[in-house]
């Protein structure tokens, strides 16, 4: 089943507490941002990638797209001051299809089975989204203190791709728009409508590059793959 793939990549990476746009930095010398679009420029059933950028970045971002010859962005919008904006203006510009993802640039390690599975169910259910279960015990703390132990076992953390039929995220993103809702990914602006969202079980290699510890990990990652490629 073939998608389209909306990229948020138009944030500045404050918790990163980086000198610029964090999908900038690199990873054994390869952009966090370019080893995300080689995922799906290799994934035969990824029909287009349009990329949410800052206005300010288009240019060098574009060049970086030529240098590293990825195929498949297909155009650029202009990304807004939350991700929830730029996410609308991606989908916005990349125009009907019937199934569509949304992928953090800043999720460099997506596993392309999971990305298979997600369009698959999309396409059967209209949402489905990527995730994996806590690991830690969870609480609510105030003032330093504990509130509450939550029971963890119907607990996930909730990464991205999100896959779901187009008319029904365009819907969903565009009625949060006018109802001022501001969520922090797309399945709560689903959700809200009623429809029913699927979650996949993805993989914890799928961070989000979000605080410096996580380019440790991430450049763990990338060593453990070349590991295995050459043994
Ligand atoms: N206004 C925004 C904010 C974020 N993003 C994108 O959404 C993804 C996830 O966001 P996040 O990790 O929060 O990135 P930043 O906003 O850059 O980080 P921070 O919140 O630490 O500033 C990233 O690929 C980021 O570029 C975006 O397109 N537009
Ligand atoms: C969409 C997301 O990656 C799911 O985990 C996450 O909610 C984005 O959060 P951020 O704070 O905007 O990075």
């Amino acid at each position: 089943m073939n998608y389209t793939v909306v990229l948020p990549a138009a944030g500045s990476g404050k918790r990163m507490k980086a000198d610029r746009n964090k999908l900038l930095l690199e990873l054994s010398g390869k952009p966090i941002f370019i080893y995300t679009l080689e995922v799906f420029d290799r994934d035969p059933n990824c029909e287009g990638m349009w990329l949410a950028v800052k206005d300010g970045e288009r240019q060098l971002i574009e060049e970086y797209v030529e240098r590293y010859e990825i195929k498949k962005v297909k155009g650029y919008a202009i990304g807004g001051a939350e991700r929830q904006d730029s996410v609308r203006a991606g989908l916005e510009m990349a125009g009907p299809c019937e199934v569509v993802l949304v992928h953090d640039a800043a999720r460099p390690f997506i596993s392309p089975s999971v990305i298979t599975e997600l369009v698959e169910q999309a396409n059967q259910s209209g949402a489905a989204i990527a995730g994996v279960p806590v690991k830690d015990t969870i609480k609510k703390v105030q003032g330093g203190l504990i509130t509450e132990t939550v029971d963890r076992s119907s607990l996930w953390m909730i990464q991205t791709p999100q896959a779901f039929r187009y008319e029904l995220l365009l819907q969903a993103a565009q009625l949060a728009q006018a109802e001022a809702f501001l969520g922090t990914d797309e399945a709560m602006l689903v959700e809200r409508t009623g429809h029913p969202v699927q979650v996949v079980e993805s993989t914890y290699e799928n961070v989000k590059m979000t605080t410096p510890d996580d380019l440790i990990y991430g450049q763990a990652i990338l060593a453990s793959r070349l590991q295995e490629e050459q043994s």
